[in-house]
């Protein structure tokens, strides 16, 4: 069995509605895998699950062998050595942030409460901070609390929602850079969900996609963007142009070559500056628009264009 073993978990909230179906993963100690998919996919109900904070309706889930317990079956829902991290952080308002990280050890005695805030206010580099309330920080400082808060009670297994959505782009890498190189630091097994791409890329080096409760495909980014399951994970990493008379066949942006003189004639109707290329939305002559990116930015508003791409690149895809 794995050190974190999830087994065939269902939960609804209503009759014959599944919000998780039949989920399984098994992750490795210090393992860092990003859960993706987009809102309302079930991400947030199955990390409580996980937590032992919400009840499943069947499957299991073991921590080094030990089951946890749904919170119908406990006096006290969840466990010290799984902590979720919500994405509005929930610190205490009126707590200052060495309050807010200390507040899980209140049973523990003082000189190793001390000691492991101590610690923790170094770790995630928040020293300067420790008198200060929540409101008087940034969004990422902020969620750096909630983040130390969580290893407070040293636990195995750290579960993140969304934890970079509130944050700026700026923010977003460095904090992910600052945790990455932290977690392993620790060799703790982290879950965190996501419905940005970018996150999950950056932080792990494995991706799990969710779509409507089920695991759709598991593996490193570039088996699943060179293979993807189907055609919700394809699009998790870009746009999909489908290609005319080929049902589900599909060309992405990044691989379709523009010409001046050869190829599927189409016209420019929009042009969108981006860092790496100019974004053409074309229209094509059966009035199909594709997205197709102009790395030369040579092509305007209302000029023709030819398109070309290699067939071996055509993705096909069920739904
Ligand atoms: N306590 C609840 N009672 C009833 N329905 C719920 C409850 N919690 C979640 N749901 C429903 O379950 C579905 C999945 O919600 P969930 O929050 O797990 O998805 P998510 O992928 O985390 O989405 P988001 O990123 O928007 O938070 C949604 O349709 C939601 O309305």
């Amino acid at each position: 069995m794995a050190f974190f073993e999830i087994q065939s978990i269902q939960k609804s909230f209503q009759p014959g509605q599944h919000v998780v179906s039949n989920f399984s993963i098994s992750l490795q100690k210090g393992q860092i895998t990003a859960l993706v998919g987009e809102s309302g996919s079930g991400k947030s109900t199955l990390l409580r699950i996980l937590a032992g904070l919400e009840n499943r309706d069947s499957g299991e889930v073991f921590l080094e062998g030990t089951r946890i317990q749904n919170p119908k079956e406990k006096l006290v829902p969840g466990y010290d050595e799984i902590q979720l991290v919500y994405q509005d952080y929930h610190l205490y308002p009126s707590s200052t942030v060495e309050e807010n990280i200390s507040r899980p050890l209140l049973q523990y005695d003082k000189a190793y409460k001390a000691r492991r805030v101590k610690e923790l206010l170094k770790l995630l580099d928040l020293e300067a901070f420790r008198d200060k309330l929540p409101r008087h920080l940034s969004g990422g400082q902020q969620q750096k609390v909630a983040i130390a808060r969580a290893l407070s009670l040293e636990p195995s297994v750290l579960l993140l929602d969304e934890p970079f959505s509130s944050l700026d782009g700026i923010q977003r890498r460095e904090l992910i850079a600052e945790l990455k190189d932290m977690f392993g630091n620790l060799g703790v097994t982290v879950l965190f969900v996501t419905h940005d791409l970018d996150d999950a890329l950056q932080m792990a080096p494995e991706l799990v996609i969710i779509q409507k409760g089920k695991l759709i495909q598991r593996g490193r980014p570039e088996e699943i963007f060179a293979k993807p399951k189907n055609l919700y994970a394809a699009k998790l990493f870009s746009h999909l142009n489908p290609v005319p008379e080929k049902n589900k066949t599909y060309v992405r942006p990044a691989d379709v070559q523009l010409f001046k003189t050869s190829g599927m004639p189409a016209k420019v109707v929009d042009k969108q500056y981006l860092i790496h290329y100019n974004q053409l939305t074309v229209a094509l002559q059966g009035g199909e628009k594709w997205l197709v990116e102009d790395k030369r930015r040579i092509f305007d508003t209302g000029e023709r264009v030819f398109l070309k791409w290699e067939e071996a690149l055509e993705l096909i895809l069920l739904g």
